[in-house]
């Protein structure tokens, strides 16, 4: 775990403010909410800027992944989501390693905690949903069964499914290893950009008989073309920022010193666009590959721009006054 503030070598504590729990501290993650410099960022220091940063903060195993961590994403990303100021997102790792120095996006789920049906929660971890939840009078066998399929989760899927949902882009800022679920996670993000020093790219799920065969193969080949991430899967080959770059995995290989400032630098552009045209581009650019559920998703926002019309108004109105609706003032465009 990173000590805070100085969370990673390309985070600037002068940026952020730290969000954090007093109930349920985040402990294998970090969330920050970037704040005002002063004059440089044109209001007074210290104000709220519109992006916020998540990382995960386990650059000791490269920045793998156990419930817990996926838990606390999912927190994360979802309080991000829900925060009607905040524009985008940075996902990222914290880095280097105090053993060795190395860096990490993400390596993927933590394959110590891998069991035979999930990966599992330590001991000393609750599992997410824990509370409120345990009827007296359970049996063994029921109490059981329940601990069972508490204890083994393959949930990183509900956090790319959170990701894909949140009307915000995401912004993956990586600093260095990027494989298995991390190389998953790093796909699902809307835009990415890697340390041209550190940065590496490798898809191992094969090699530990695991395969993300939704978002994680997916939706990467509709990103890099279909023999290419064949390639990326079947070989499971290192490749280097410049060639996700060049293959269209990421939008952009940076100075590692200068990794931050980008992925901040996009997502202040970002918030000076129109909120609904991002909220219907994010879906419009979704749809085709989510299917009904994305569809559902653009369709939502499509009626809530159909609420703010005088004609829907006019057909609530009519409902609560008990009378028919007068459609005449309302054209059948075409
Ligand atoms: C990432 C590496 C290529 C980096 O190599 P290198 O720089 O040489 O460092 P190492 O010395 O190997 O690693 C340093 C240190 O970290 C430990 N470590 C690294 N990665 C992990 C990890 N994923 N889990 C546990 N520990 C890890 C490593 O053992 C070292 O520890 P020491 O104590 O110092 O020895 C290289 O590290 C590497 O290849 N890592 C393993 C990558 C991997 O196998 N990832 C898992 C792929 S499978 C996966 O991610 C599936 C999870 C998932 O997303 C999913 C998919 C589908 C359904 C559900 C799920 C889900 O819910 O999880």
């Amino acid at each position: 775990m990173s000590s805070l503030p100085g969370v990673s070598d390309t985070f600037d504590p002068q940026r952020w403010r730290e969000i954090q729990s007093e109930d349920d501290p985040l402990v294998d993650t970090t969330y920050h909410r970037l704040i005002s410099r002063g004059a440089a960022d044109g209001v007074p220091a210290g104000v709220d800027l519109p992006v916020v940063r998540i990382a995960i903060d386990r650059p000791e195993i490269r920045n793998g992944f156990d419930p817990r961590t996926v838990d606390e994403l999912y927190r994360c990303i979802d309080d991000a989501r829900s925060t009607p100021d905040v524009a985008a997102i940075i996902l990222t790792g914290n880095g280097p390693s105090p053993k060795d120095g190395g860096y990490a996006f993400s390596s993927g789920g933590d394959q110590r905690s891998r069991g035979t049906d999930g990966y599992q929660y330590l001991a000393d971890q609750t599992p997410y949903g824990e509370r409120g939840a345990d009827p007296a009078g359970m049996t063994e066998q029921r109490r059981s069964r329940i601990d069972r399929g508490r204890r083994a989760r393959m949930h990183i899927l509900e956090v790319q499914r959170l990701m894909r949902s949140t009307p915000k882009p995401i912004i993956a800022a990586i600093p260095g290893w990027t494989t298995g679920g991390g190389h998953s996670l790093m796909v699902v993000c809307d835009l990415a950009v890697a340390s041209a020093e550190h940065a590496v790219f490798k898809q191992v799920d094969a090699n530990v008989s695991s395969f993300d065969a939704g978002y994680g193969a997916g939706l990467l080949a509709r990103q890099v073309g279909d023999k290419r991430a064949r390639q990326i899967f079947f070989l499971a080959e290192p490749y280097t920022p410049q060639e996700a770059e060049a293959w269209g995995v990421i939008n952009k290989v940076v100075p590692h010193a200068e990794l931050e400032d980008t992925a901040i630098d996009w997502g202040l552009t970002v918030a000076t666009k129109s909120p609904q045209s991002i909220r219907m581009l994010k879906y419009a650019f979704n749809m085709i590959d989510d299917g009904i559920a994305g569809q559902q998703a653009f369709a939502g926002e499509a009626t809530r721009l159909a609420y703010m019309t005088e004609e829907a108004q006019e057909g609530r109105d009519a409902f609560l006054q008990h009378r028919a609706p007068d459609w005449s003032k309302y054209p059948y465009y075409f």
